[in-house]
């Protein structure tokens, strides 16, 4: 039988050469229990011992068992060692996929891509991130074969025809007075003094020309080309529905292309409207870190935690008026949105839902207001602004923003505090 170093020769450098570095020691055993910890135990044993079909199949099991634990009660309230227990699993799944794809008996190289993305999006990290290493290597691997068995390559020339289309829809005429300042990369200090001591809403143009994702002729330009090469077989979760305060709205798994194909690329709209929205794609494929760069007003230069988060979708995705805790800077890389901003000081006026998961969120249609249902709204002052490609919104923290992409849009939020 070969063994795993034979036969995943791309992966032994990631993943670790016995069991007893393998790290299950922070999972709490009491808690998951006998049966499960021993059959993890098992499918660990199986896998060392490079018997992929079997440690492929315990782990199926283990990951419906610890799927059933994730989905119970409120995501915060789940314990941190079912988290591990998914991921170790996911880790063994996939580089057991891998293994049988390299022998030749099924799994495809996007198969254990998948069962590592569902790693990363429902587990906790372990083994310094072995996860993202893992399906990073799988990923090159995987775009190798792609560009060896594929006679179109991507070439310079080819890409300029999936170029995002943005054509504008809907836009909406704005009121001079009303209108959000736009600046020309202002100083930090300015910056600090007039926007961040003040609380004051403002757009920075000339910051992102550096990003490469801006780059129209570089190697990195956002087309749609460049996104499905670079993160086309990953597995995403789409907000489907117009804005998350409807009753149907819900959200769904699939991968980048999927996505581009149903949402981006389909103009009859027939799916409906479909949202990758405040999704980690950072984390999740760091390489897309590269094309973009972190404000250097995010922490006036000093810059601490900042989370960066994706948002991408067609025409008409729709983020209600709501508030966030911290500094926000929301960077328009593709197409154009709408913007509507109220002070915090008018809270009383914009109908914050009851409860404590909508409390952020106001009950307000923005747009088509219902005068019967929240009198007070259509007299509170506000501010509003499209943002173009290349501008960044500064929005102080607790400010509350409402969001409608007027075009194919890909924008970049940095918040940090
Ligand atoms: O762009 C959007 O749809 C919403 C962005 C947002 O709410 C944010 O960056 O905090
Ligand atoms: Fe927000």
């Amino acid at each position: 039988m070969c063994t795993l170093q034979e036969v995943c020769e791309e992966l032994c450098n990631i993943i670790p050469s016995s069991k007893d570095k393998f790290g299950l020691s922070i999972i709490d055993k009491n808690l998951l229990g006998d049966a499960c910890f021993t059959m993890l135990d098992i499918a660990v044993n199986e896998f060392f011992s490079s018997n992929w079909p079997r440690c492929h199949h315990l782990c199926k099991v283990l990951l419906d068992i610890t799927w059933e634990h994730l989905n119970t009660g409120h995501w915060k309230d789940v314990a941190i060692s079912w988290r591990y227990t998914y991921t170790f699993v996911s880790l063994l799944k996939a580089a057991s996929e891998y293994a049988l794809y390299k022998i030749g008996r099924s799994y495809a190289l996007k198969e254990a891509i998948a069962t590592c993305d569902m790693g990363l999006l429902m587990g906790a990290p372990v083994l310094d991130s072995i996860l993202t290493k893992v399906v990073t290597q799988l990923q090159r691997l995987s775009t190798q074969t792609t560009e060896s068995h594929s006679s179109q390559n991507i070439g310079p020339d080819t890409k300029c025809s999936t170029n995002i289309v943005t054509q504008l829809s809907d836009v909406p005429s704005l009121t001079p007075e009303y209108t959000v300042d736009v600046l020309q990369c202002p100083s930090l200090q300015y910056f600090m003094e007039h926007h961040v001591l003040a609380a004051k809403p403002v757009v920075i143009a000339g910051a992102m020309e550096h990003w490469p994702a801006m780059d129209l002729k570089g190697p990195r330009h956002w087309s749609l080309d460049y996104i499905k090469t670079t993160a086309g077989c990953r597995t995403v979760p789409i907000e489907v529905g117009s804005k998350y305060t409807d009753e149907s709205w819900s959200q769904k798994l699939m991968t980048v292309t999927d996505f581009i194909n149903t949402y981006i690329m389909d103009p009859n709209k027939q799916a409906g409207v479909g949202y990758l929205a405040q999704h980690q794609l950072f984390d999740q494929i760091p390489e897309l870190l590269e094309d973009v760069s972190i404000p250097s007003y995010c922490g006036l230069g000093e810059c601490a935690d900042v989370d960066i988060n994706a948002w991408f979708g067609p025409a008409g995705t729709i983020s209600p008026l709501h508030q966030d805790p911290k500094h926000n800077f929301l960077c328009q890389a593709v197409g154009e949105k709408y913007l509507r901003l109220y002070d915090i000081k008018y809270t009383p006026q914009l109908y914050p839902h009851s409860g404590y998961l909508l409390c952020n969120t106001s009950a307000v249609d923005v747009e088509s207001p219902d005068q019967d249902k929240h009198p007070l709204f259509s007299a509170a002052p506000y501010t509003e602004c499209i943002l173009k490609p290349g501008q960044m919104l500064y929005l102080p923290p607790k400010y509350w923003h409402y969001v409608r992409s007027l075009s194919v849009s890909f924008s970049v939020s940095f918040w940090w505090e």
